[in-house]
């Protein structure tokens, strides 16, 4: 075990609750522990099985403080491979602090954040990017975010990472053993061989970096626009959407002025909505604010909602769009249908063929618009078992070890000496290592864990 002290903390959040738990790790957890606690079987802790739970009291002085269930778990079988108790005790933050306040006179110190996980991590029980999905898992809001980092969280992507990464490595040191022989001009890496594995690596690499599209909005909710003239219906297809009043709805032209989002969830992904200012040129000073407002919004949307009303429907506003968000996914929606002669219909149909109509008033086609979003984040990605990325840190990693695998690729095709070949070679397996965290900084370490929560 790497350490030598031993740290406290809250697991549980900080306030009233049912239960609290408090935990403690480190060589002398288990001894700490026994030592401000009085079994009602009049057992010693120190002399108990690993995983079994104990009920007693703690006690300061002849004073007994709370009545506890004592867990412990033996290392390196816990949670951060050291020694590992938890006092479940009664939820009271008067309770809470005097019980950790004790722990801290028998010379515990209070944990960091993350430092149960860092703990776990620095033992071996777990790789960098498990670790960071702990905390992905405690933030994940959707199922698909949960599903994402609960695959992540069982080392689904990281143990094919370090097997490509284990393999490369071999590779390397054959190629290093060749420069100690460079007056030979032999050969000890089957270059065939080599060039396979590279190509094997690629296609990977490339996959997860086109998995981080979708995982990065799965994360962060996909960001839905709604645009158009004013008076189309917007507000009130947002709070049809959200099936909630959140947006004010008039016949006024010009009624929504500030941008106003929500998000739902839709089949376990979030879909933040973002209602806008219609779209016209006009004098008012906020409403032009409003305006460029709803710009920026467009920006930063993934997925643009063009609602119209079939009465004063401008193609040109839509081609004008499209035109300028060519990147972004459109979906052209006739608003009011419920105003339209069948003809009409079939008309606009015969126009726009992609177009979906709805009434947001009587609140019909609304099903067929969530189909349609759903199938343009391409949700079917997330059914099957390929991997999602959603790290933006192992994202960029994957990103510069696939450019050095392709400067490897390169330096083959052309002929490269060894010498050469084998620094690019050593760049890859180190960025394929940032991944894991088989290469690490203490300032990698620190910004990844002082993003966790105290106690975790
Ligand atoms: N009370 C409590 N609940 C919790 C945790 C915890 O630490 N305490 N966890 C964490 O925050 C999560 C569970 N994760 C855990 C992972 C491993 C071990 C553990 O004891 N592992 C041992 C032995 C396994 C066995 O044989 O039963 C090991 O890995 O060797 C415990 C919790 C969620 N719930
Ligand atoms: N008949 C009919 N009226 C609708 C429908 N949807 C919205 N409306 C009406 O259209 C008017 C404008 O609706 P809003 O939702 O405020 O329109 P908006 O696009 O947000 O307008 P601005 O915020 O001014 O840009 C209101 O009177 C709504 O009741 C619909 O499907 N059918
Ligand atoms: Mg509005």
């Amino acid at each position: 075990m790497l350490y030598s002290d031993n740290i406290v903390a809250l697991a549980t959040p900080s306030g009233t609750g049912a239960i609290a738990v408090i935990r403690i790790s480190g060589p002398d957890a288990v001894s700490i522990t026994d030592s401000i606690f009085q079994s009602v079987k009049g057992k010693k802790l120190t002399q108990q099985k690993s995983h079994t739970i104990h009920l007693g009291h703690i006690v300061e002085d002849d004073k007994v403080l709370d009545e506890v269930l004592v867990s412990i778990f033996k290392g390196p079988h816990s949670y951060t491979g050291e020694h590992v108790t938890e006092i479940s005790c009664h939820g009271s933050p008067y309770i809470q602090q005097q019980i950790i306040q004790l722990i801290l006179r028998k010379g515990c110190r209070t944990a960091s954040a993350g430092e149960f996980t860092l703990r776990a991590f620095l033992n071996g029980k777990m790789d960098l990017s498990q670790a960071e999905a702990v905390a992905d898992l405690i933030a994940s809001d959707s199922e698909a975010a949960h599903d994402i980092a609960m695959q992540q969280m069982r080392g689904g992507f990281s143990n094919e990472i370090q097997k490509l990464r284990e393999e490369l490595l071999n590779f390397a040191s054959l190629i290093e053993l060749e420069l100690d022989f460079s007056q030979e001009d032999v050969e000890f890496a089957d270059r065939s061989q080599f060039n396979e594995l590279l190509n094997r690596i690629s296609e990977v690499l490339k996959k997860l970096i086109d998995s981080f599209a979708l995982g990065n909005v799965i994360k962060h909710g996909i960001p839905v626009a709604i645009v158009g003239q004013p008076n189309v219906g917007k507000s009130t297809l947002l709070n049809v959407l959200l099936n909630e009043e959140r947006a004010i709805v008039s016949d006024i032209a010009g009624t929504t002025r500030d941008t106003v989002e929500d998000q739902i969830s839709l089949n376990g992904i979030n879909f933040r909505f973002i209602d806008t200012a219609g779209i016209r040129e006009t004098v008012d000073v906020v409403e032009k604010i409003g305006i460029e407002r709803t710009f920026d919004k467009i920006e930063k949307a993934r997925l643009i909602i063009f609602l119209f009303d079939r009465m004063d429907f401008d193609r040109s506003e839509l081609e004008r769009i499209k035109n300028r968000y060519p990147n972004k996914q459109l979906i052209p929606i006739c608003n009011k249908v419920d105003l339209l002669e069948p003809s009409q219909i079939e008309e606009l149909r015969q126009e726009i063929p992609e177009v979906l109509f709805l009434s947001a008033k009587n609140k019909t086609g609304i099903p067929e618009l969530e189909k349609k979003l759903l199938a343009l984040v391409d949700s079917g990605a997330l059914s099957g078992d390929e991997t999602i990325i959603t790290n933006s840190r192992h994202y960029d990693a994957l990103l510069k070890a696939l450019e050095e695998i392709q400067k490897v690729k390169e330096g083959m095709d052309m002929g490269l000496a060894s010498d050469l070949m084998a620094i690019d070679i050593r760049q890859a397996l180190f960025h394929l290592g940032e991944i894991t965290g088989s290469v690490t900084t203490d300032d990698l370490l620190g910004n990844i864990f002082s993003n966790f929560c105290i106690g975790k």
